[in-house]
């Protein structure tokens, strides 16, 4: 089983568009759409907004509905300065920028017993390297932050580039990084750039939400044909 995970509605839409849905399971108050595409087995769900609400979406889609493999599609907000609104990035490794236990002697994004970086799965990664060739479209591969914080400032956009090397922003990637590294659950996430987390990020994201959200979920579909 391959499991979809989105953060928004507008993230999963596109995607649920595409695909046969068989049954609708509703559990810790999400809705998961068990379907089918390409003779593939899939359950999809969006998790909502935030780490935590992404890391009980993970954990059910794992302990729940056993996926053998977690792919995430959605939008993010730019830290690298050749990332345009609408472009691709596929995470190489994801981490959470807004944990801070420094004052104990450690560095930014580390937890006891657990790690700063997680890296995604290489065999998902290169699949998506081939469909974008195939598609001749350009796709980035870097570090992806994650925070419950929708960042929309130079100041604290350049300091998450500094600190984790990010190339791009959003609110979930980590905390599903943490979930399947803990389960050793292959996991996979590419983002569309839909704002540039700078000084009127908001207004960039509402303007290119929908179309930013197409853009990941059709790159996406075209990936699931080749696992
Ligand atoms: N600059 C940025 N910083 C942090 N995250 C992001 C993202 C990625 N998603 C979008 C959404 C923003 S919060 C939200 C959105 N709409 C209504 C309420 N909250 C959250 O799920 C994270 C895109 N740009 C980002």
């Amino acid at each position: 089983m391959i499991g979809i995970m989105c953060a928004m509605v507008e993230e999963l839409e596109p995607i649920l568009e595409q695909v046969e849905v068989k049954d609708k399971i509703h559990h810790g108050n999400n809705t998961y759409y068990l379907a089918s595409f390409d003779n593939k087995d899939i359950v999809l769900a969006y998790s909502k907004i935030g780490k935590v609400n992404a890391a009980i979406t993970a954990t059910a889609m794992i302990e729940k509905f056993g996926v053998e493999k977690l792919l995430f599609s959605g939008v993010a907000g730019a830290i690298d300065e050749d990332l345009k609104i609408g472009d691709l990035i596929v995470a190489t490794e994801v981490c959470q920028h807004d944990i801070d236990l420094t004052v104990f002697g450690y560095k930014h994004g580390f937890i006891p017993e657990s790690q700063i970086f997680f890296d995604c799965d290489s065999n998902l990664i290169n699949i998506a390297e081939h469909v974008a060739d195939k598609l001749g479209i350009k796709l980035k591969k870097g570090i992806i932050a994650s925070g419950d914080q929708f960042v929309h400032s130079k100041e604290k956009k350049e300091w998450i580039k500094e600190v984790f090397g990010a190339s791009a922003i959003e609110m979930e990637g980590g905390a599903v990084g943490c979930v399947t590294w803990n389960y050793q659950v292959p996991f996979f996430m590419l983002r569309a750039i839909s704002d540039t987390a700078e000084e009127g990020a908001g207004v960039d994201f509402d303007a290119f939400l929908e179309e930013s959200s197409k853009v990941s979920a059709k790159f996406l579909l075209e990936m699931l044909k080749e696992i």
